[in-house]
């Protein structure tokens, strides 16, 4: 897919470090426009790190990164162009919807009021409801509703649907999804889980242990991803150009995922596609193997 327009996120060596804690360490990145980017990984990967300095809450420790082309808080105008959601979806519990959007009217040069009060009305959610007597699902509806009705050119979401139960989730990501296509925003949505995001995203990022793993266009991934299945062989012996990203084997027979840019074509392996979740899998799988040695990455 292409859209006209700035990358939406360009970072070059992007580190941050908590003193000695490294929570990000070089990361570069390269997202076009008009993308839904996936950031997956686990628990203290770096992924509210990454959004946090795209949103301009955090300053690199080294490295630098743009958003929409200009530096991430840099000024009103670069604020108005990014909506953002933190993780938990924070509201005011004493303050009602009908507040929150008044705050956001005052706050926002670009607010949408018509917009904010269709989605509310939507949602079903009384105006005259405190945040704090909402459900968890209408309050991360209310904190999307804020953000959206910014009309940012990109919406960064960190972990919108972790609280959610599966109805909820399901209603909220296709209610972002509804509105990305009808606004033509671009999308950073985190998620530990890669089931909420191979409905909606076109674009994924796997970070583990402050590193990023893999970053690319779905479609492209998954044309270049396959899993070869033979008789049992080491990764130095898997065809010129397949780079193993994982291997498992019994006492005859080998699996590997493999990335390979040009087609497999070796008689004596079976190759198979993948879906987004193996690939993923397999991505992080690398990253646990790689710090116990001693652990085959069996499936
Ligand atoms: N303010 C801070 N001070 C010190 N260390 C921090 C701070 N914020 C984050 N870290 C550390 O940085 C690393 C990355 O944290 P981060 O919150 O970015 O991960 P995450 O992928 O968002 O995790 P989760 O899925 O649990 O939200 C973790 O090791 C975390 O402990």
């Amino acid at each position: 897919m292409t859209t006209a327009g700035e990358p939406v996120i360009q970072a070059q060596g992007l580190t941050k470090r908590y003193g000695r804690r490294v929570a990000l360490t070089d990361c570069t990145l390269d997202i076009p426009p008009g993308r839904v980017v996936g950031l997956v990984g686990p628990n203290g990967a770096g992924k509210t790190t990454l959004l946090q300095l795209a949103v301009g809450m955090l300053s690199p420790t080294e490295g630098s990164v743009t958003v929409l082309g200009g530096r991430p808080g840099d000024g009103p105008e670069q604020l108005a162009k990014v909506g953002f959601v933190a993780q938990d979806a924070p509201t005011y519990a004493n303050l009602s919807v009908k507040d929150h959007l008044r705050f956001g009217a005052r706050t926002n040069p670009g607010w949408d009021q018509t917009l904010a009060d269709a989605r509310i009305a939507e949602l079903g959610l009384d105006p005259s409801q405190k945040a704090g007597r909402l459900s968890g699902g209408q309050r991360a509806q209310l904190a999307l509703t804020m953000a959206v009705a910014k009309r940012p050119e990109l919406l960064i979401l960190d972990e919108p649907v972790a609280s959610l139960d599966p109805i909820a989730r399901r209603e909220f990501l296709r209610g972002l999804m509804a509105h990305t296509a009808e606004h033509r925003s671009s999308v950073i949505l985190s998620s530990h889980l890669v089931s909420d995001l191979e409905r909606v995203c076109d674009y994924v990022i796997v970070l583990t242990d402050s590193r990023v793993r893999v970053a690319g266009d779905i479609d492209e991934l998954m044309g270049s991803h396959y899993r070869l299945t033979g008789a049992r062989r080491d990764a130095a012996d898997l065809p010129a150009g397949a780079e193993a990203i994982e291997h498992s084997h019994t006492e005859r027979q080998s699996t590997f995922i493999v990335r390979s840019l040009v087609p497999i074509e070796d008689p004596s392996l079976t190759v198979e596609q993948l879906t987004l979740e193996d690939l993923v899998l397999a991505y992080l799988s690398r990253s646990v193997a790689a710090h116990r040695p001693e652990l085959e990455t069996a499936r």
